[in-house]
């Protein structure tokens, strides 16, 4: 019996320690400090854990669970100060070299008694582990259905379009890797009161490495992944007991295999076989449950101006010298040749580029070096991307319930505690991306995967994302590619709508014929300076246009824009002398 409840506590103790890498994962990082930042905790935690309750209450483990959390938050907070701009790979070396330094560190120290040891008292059992496991537990999958779940979600599928829906992705960062921090320590602390013994050798590479191996087998994306993991991966060496196998390198062997298994065949983890609903939210197609949402500026207001805006890579002048404003309700078209400017210039209307010339203000927003792109967003600008850029793994509904993040609100503190403001603040926000989805003709694929969508359907969503954060400006780039010509009239219709609504529209758009019957006003732009502007009338008869098509030889979509121009042009040409007869005739 007793080797069981052992057992069972070292379960619980192990799903803790995976809830640490958990915790960074979901945000999509890779930090192998946690064992490190247990270890600090396990250590520091043994200089202030009092023999009785402190101040005659306070249970002694009480105050070394809190002190440890608190050391494990902050020294991951101080680690995090530099490291944070790391991604992937850079980031793991970086962790465990911190990791490493921490190992050495406490051996070299003799209130840790080096490498020999510190004995602590007994204080966690099995109940308190699973009590401490089921906190945990509890916690993230409170976060999993919140906005701020949500967010780390979208940072991990995709962190550009997750800063262009108005998330603070370095906040986020920086939060993921504290909460981690926390449950690293909180680990520590338990693992040390309950094998009463701890080296600092215990906390090595090898541990650092079983931890992210049962959290990435459990599973990354559903919050029961690390208990899975763990379950999993104690119970080996039981079943290799019992089988009487007596190999020390079957349980690395296994882990290694199963998390060679788990990458390529099973990227949901154990948990992933786990059958449930893709999204915890359902489509919510009552309109009365739509919130009220903030008046749009009074149409004609000006939300843009660039003023000889420009952007330089080395030698190649991108984009220069370009003048451009746009008012609400209004639709402007940005047309040329590939490699234009066009994508450059809206990258720096939304902050993802950062000028080397000129000025401009969106929304009241200085477009500087140190403009970041979720803060023009959050002021009321949405975009979608040349190259879709949407949450692969998450469903349609949960891609526009991400977009809706600007006017949504954080719900976790309200869900911890079950209030419910959490649920029609939920709720409000699912009727929002709901209307979106509906409107964009996907109400019928909202469980579905945004990866698993055709083409044109990933298109859609990305406007309908877009939509779902009540934008004062929308920017589309290429938004109609792969399109039939049925889709492009219907997302033309689309767009006029918004814009009578009062949104304001920057549209990039190769179909030139769509572009000349949408737009109230078009750009043209070649090898990054404007070359005409005007009404599309104005526009399709510039010689200087036809001519920019025609010049861009081996461009297929400039060629088939330059047959299309020639033929509106022509037509308009005949509409003009018919017209001109027509008066001819009535005078
Ligand atoms: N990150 C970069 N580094 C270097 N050069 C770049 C970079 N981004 C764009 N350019 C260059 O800037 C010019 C404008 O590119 P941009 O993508 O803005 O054109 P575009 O009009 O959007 O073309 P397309 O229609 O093909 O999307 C091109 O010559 C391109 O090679």
């Amino acid at each position: 019996m007793f080797e069981y409840s052992s057992l069972l506590t070292f379960i619980a103790l192990t799903a803790i320690l995976a809830y640490s890498f958990y915790a960074v994962l979901i945000a999509g990082q890779l930090s192998l400090a946690q064992v490190g930042l247990a270890s600090l905790a396990a250590f520091t935690s043994s200089l202030v854990v009092p023999n009785e309750p402190l101040f005659g209450f306070i249970p002694p483990l009480m105050v070394g669970v809190v002190f440890g959390m608190a050391v494990g938050a902050i020294a991951a907070f101080v680690l995090g100060l530099p490291v944070m701009r790391l991604r992937g790979v850079f980031l793991a070396i970086a962790t465990l070299a911190f990791g490493e330094m921490v190992r050495i560190f406490l051996i070299n120290q003799s209130w840790t008694n080096g490498a020999q040891g510190l004995s602590f008292p007994k204080l966690v059992g099995i109940e308190t582990a699973w009590i401490a496991l089921a906190l945990v537990a509890f916690w993230f999958w409170r976060l999993s259905g919140s906005r701020m779940g949500r967010a780390f979600a979208a940072i991990r599928e995709d962190e550009l379009a997750a800063t262009t829906m108005g998330i603070n992705v370095p906040r986020y960062r920086m939060a993921s890797f504290v909460i981690a921090g926390a449950v690293a320590g909180l680990y520590g602390v338990l693992f040390a009161h309950f094998t009463r013994f701890a080296d600092p050798n215990q906390f090595s590479f090898e541990a650092a490495v079983d931890g992210l191996v049962t959290a990435v087998v459990g599973g990354t994306t559903f919050f029961v992944g690390p208990l899975l993991g763990s379950v999993f991966l104690s119970a080996l060496p039981e079943l290799q007991r019992t089988l009487g196998i007596d190999a020390g390198w079957i349980r690395p062997a296994i882990s290694g295999l199963l998390l060679l298994i788990v990458i390529l065949f099973l990227p949901g983890g154990l948990a992933g076989l786990i059958p449930r609903r893709r999204s915890s939210t359902r489509l919510v197609s009552d309109p009365a449950a739509l919130p009220q949402l903030e008046p749009l500026p009074a149409r004609g207001t000006e939300v843009m101006a660039l003023r000889a805006l420009g952007k330089s890579y080395g030698g190649v002048r991108a984009v220069h010298d370009v003048d451009l404003t746009l008012a609400t309700g209004e639709i402007l078209g940005l047309i040329g040749p590939n490699g234009a400017g066009k994508t450059t210039l809206v990258n720096m209307v939304t902050g993802v580029t950062v000028p080397t010339g000129g000025s401009g203000t969106v929304l009241g927003i200085e477009l500087a070096a140190k403009t970041r792109a979720h803060q023009l967003a959050r002021a009321g600008i949405a975009r979608t991307f040349q190259q879709i850029k949407l949450f692969n793994r998450l469903s349609a509904l949960d891609n526009v319930l991400v977009g809706g993040y600007r006017i949504s609100r954080n719900t976790m503190l309200r869900r911890l505690v079950f209030l419910p403001s959490a649920r029609r603040f939920e709720r409000e926000a699912a009727a929002v991306a709901s209307a979106q989805l509906i409107r964009v003709g996907l109400g019928d694929k909202a469980t579905t995967a945004a990866g698993d969508l055709s083409y044109g359907d990933q298109r859609r969503l990305e406007i309908a994302r877009a939509l779902a954060s009540h934008p004062t400006l929308l920017v589309l780039d290429e938004p109609a590619a792969g399109m039939n010509h049925v889709e492009a009239e219907r997302l033309s219709e689309l767009i006029r709508s918004l814009a009578a609504d009062g949104v304001a529209v920057l549209i990039i758009e190769h179909n030139v014929r769509m572009m000349l019957a949408l737009c109230d006003r078009i750009t043209v732009l070649n090898f990054g300076e404007v070359i005409a502007a005007g009404t599309p009338d104005e526009v399709a008869r510039d010689p200087r246009v036809l001519e920019a098509y025609l010049g861009a030889e081996g461009d297929a979509a400039a060629t088939a824009a330059a047959e299309e121009l020639a033929e509106v042009a022509a037509e308009a040409v005949k509409g003009h002398d018919g017209d001109a007869a027509g008066t001819e005739g009535a005078r």
